[in-house]
């Protein structure tokens, strides 16, 4: 899969939804023209985590955009998905490919030159690189204002993997991102709570299409 063509990156939470399920905001975020889904989902049941990936499947196969489980290879296995997301602290990269497959997509989590240097050795795919603004979607180490747009441009140019930005995007702050040297950005927030996810889609898309 070309993870090179991903510019815009849905992360669900369905704490974050505005009484909305998981599968409405993502068959929102399709209609508005989002590249990749992540299924995300923390604070529930497992069992509910899979039935709610078994219909993200269904929506996102429908629509010919990939479907990314983050942290549980097993999980991703479960529904089908076309890959995992791996934190600094999830299981490695090879496990991943050796339980999905080698065309299985690996995401990793990286925030410094060095991780992402290390994740690309490890063979991901992209790299999910954040919290580049300040963000209250998840309690994340170090600045609490985020890396900033200078580490997206120095990760960038330190690996040849696509970098997606992540952490307090919008459409309102996603340009300095991409123009950072990143190839795409990745939201949670600004689509899940948004009055109306499509809209906030399409904005995202606009935003870094410019
Ligand atoms: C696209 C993307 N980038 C980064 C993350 C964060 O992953 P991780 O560091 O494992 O933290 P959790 O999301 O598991 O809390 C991500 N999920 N997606
Ligand atoms: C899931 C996640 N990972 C991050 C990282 O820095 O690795 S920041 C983050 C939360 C992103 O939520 P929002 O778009 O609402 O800021
Ligand atoms: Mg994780």
């Amino acid at each position: 899969m070309n993870t090179s063509e991903w510019r815009t990156y849905l992360v669900t939470a369905s704490s974050r939804s505005a009484g909305r399920t998981t599968p409405e905001v993502v068959a929102a975020a399709l209609d508005g023209g989002v590249d990749v889904v992540q299924l995300r989902d923390k604070g529930v049941s497992d069992r509910e985590r899979y039935e709610t990936g078994l219909r993200l499947r269904e929506l996102t196969a429908e629509a010919g955009v990939p479907l990314i489980v983050n942290d549980r290879i097993d999980l991703a296995a479960a529904v089908d998905a076309d890959g995992v997301h791996l934190g600094q602290t999830d299981l490695p990269v090879a496990v991943a490919r050796e339980r999905l497959g080698e065309d299985a997509v690996v995401g990793v989590s990286a925030s410094t030159v060095e991780q992402a240097e290390a994740a690309e050795t490890a063979g991901a795919d992209y790299l999910g690189v954040g919290a580049v603004y300040g963000t209250d979607s998840k309690a994340v180490s170090g600045d609490r204002d985020g890396i900033g747009t200078e580490r997206i441009a120095a990760v960038a140019d330190a690996v040849e993997v696509p970098v997606i930005g992540i952490g307090g995007i919008d459409a309102g702050n996603a340009a300095p991102v991409v123009g950072a040297g990143a190839t795409g950005v990745a939201a949670l927030s600004a689509i899940t709570a948004a009055d109306d996810p499509e809209a906030a889609t399409a904005a995202l898309r606009a935003a870094v299409a410019e």
